[in-house]
C-alpha cells in the first residue's frame, strides 16, 4: 500500500473588474495517470511527511514553492483495487505559494477557473470530491476500482464519502 499526495494551489485573479477563482492543475506527462489533469503530487519518500511530499512534488513537477506549514489538509482518499488497498492519497490546498508554475518533463501546469475544471479529462472519481474540496470542505473517501493493475486502466465501480471531517495533521 502506497501513500501519495495531491496539492491544489488556489488564487483569485482580477480581470476587467471581475474576480475569477482559479486552481492550478497539471496535465500529467508520465507515470500513473499520464495524460490526465490533476493536482501536482506523487508518492511519499522514506521519512517524509505528507506535507513534505506535497511540497517536494509541487516543486519537482511545476517549480512552484509551497511551505508545508501553509498547506491545509482537505482530504484523505483511499483507492482500492480488486478489494485491496492500493493507495491512500493526502489532499492539500493552499493560497500561499511563490514563483511561477513552469512546465517540466513530468507535468504541464495551467491555472484553471474552478467553474471550468475538465472533469471529463480527469480520474473518474474526481468529480465526486474535488468540487467540494475547491469549495472549502474536507472529505474522507473510499473509491473502489476493479480489473487489475494498473489503476488507471481499472474500472471505477463504487465509492463512499464522508464530508466535513477534522484532520489532526
Ligand atoms: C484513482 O483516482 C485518483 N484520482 C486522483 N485525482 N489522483 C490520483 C488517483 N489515483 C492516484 N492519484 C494521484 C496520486 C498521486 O499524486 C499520483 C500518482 O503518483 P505516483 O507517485 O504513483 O506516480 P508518479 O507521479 O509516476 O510517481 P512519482 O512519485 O515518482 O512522481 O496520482
Amino acid at each position: 500500500m502506497t501513500e501519495t499526495t495531491l496539492c491544489f494551489p488556489r488564487r483569485t485573479r482580477e480581470s476587467t473588474g471581475e474576480s475569477i477563482e482559479e486552481v492550478l492543475l497539471i496535465e500529467k506527462r508520465r507515470g500513473l495517470g499520464d495524460g490526465l489533469y490533476n493536482g501536482p503530487g506523487g508518492k511519499l519518500e522514506a521519512g517524509e511527511t505528507p506535507r513534505e511530499c506535497a511540497t517536494r512534488e509541487t516543486r519537482e513537477e511545476v517549480d512552484l514553492e509551497v511551505d508545508p506549514a501553509d498547506l491545509e489538509k482537505a482530504g484523505e482518499l483511499t483507492f482500492l483495487l480488486d478489494g485491496e488497498r492500493h493507495s491512500v492519497c493526502h489532499v492539500f490546498r493552499t493560497r500561499s505559494f511563490s514563483g511561477e508554475p513552469t512546465t517540466t518533463a513530468e507535468a504541464r501546469p495551467t491555472w484553471t477557473p474552478v467553474d471550468d475544471v475538465p472533469y471529463d479529462q480527469m480520474w473518474d472519481d474526481d468529480h465526486l470530491w474535488l468540487p467540494g474540496v475547491l469549495e472549502g470542505n474536507t472529505v474522507v473517501g473510499d473509491f473502489h476500482f476493479e480489473g487489475g493493475k494498473p489503476l488507471d486502466e481499472a474500472e471505477f465501480v463504487e465509492y463512499d464519502l464522508k464530508w466535513n471531517v477534522s484532520f489532526d495533521e
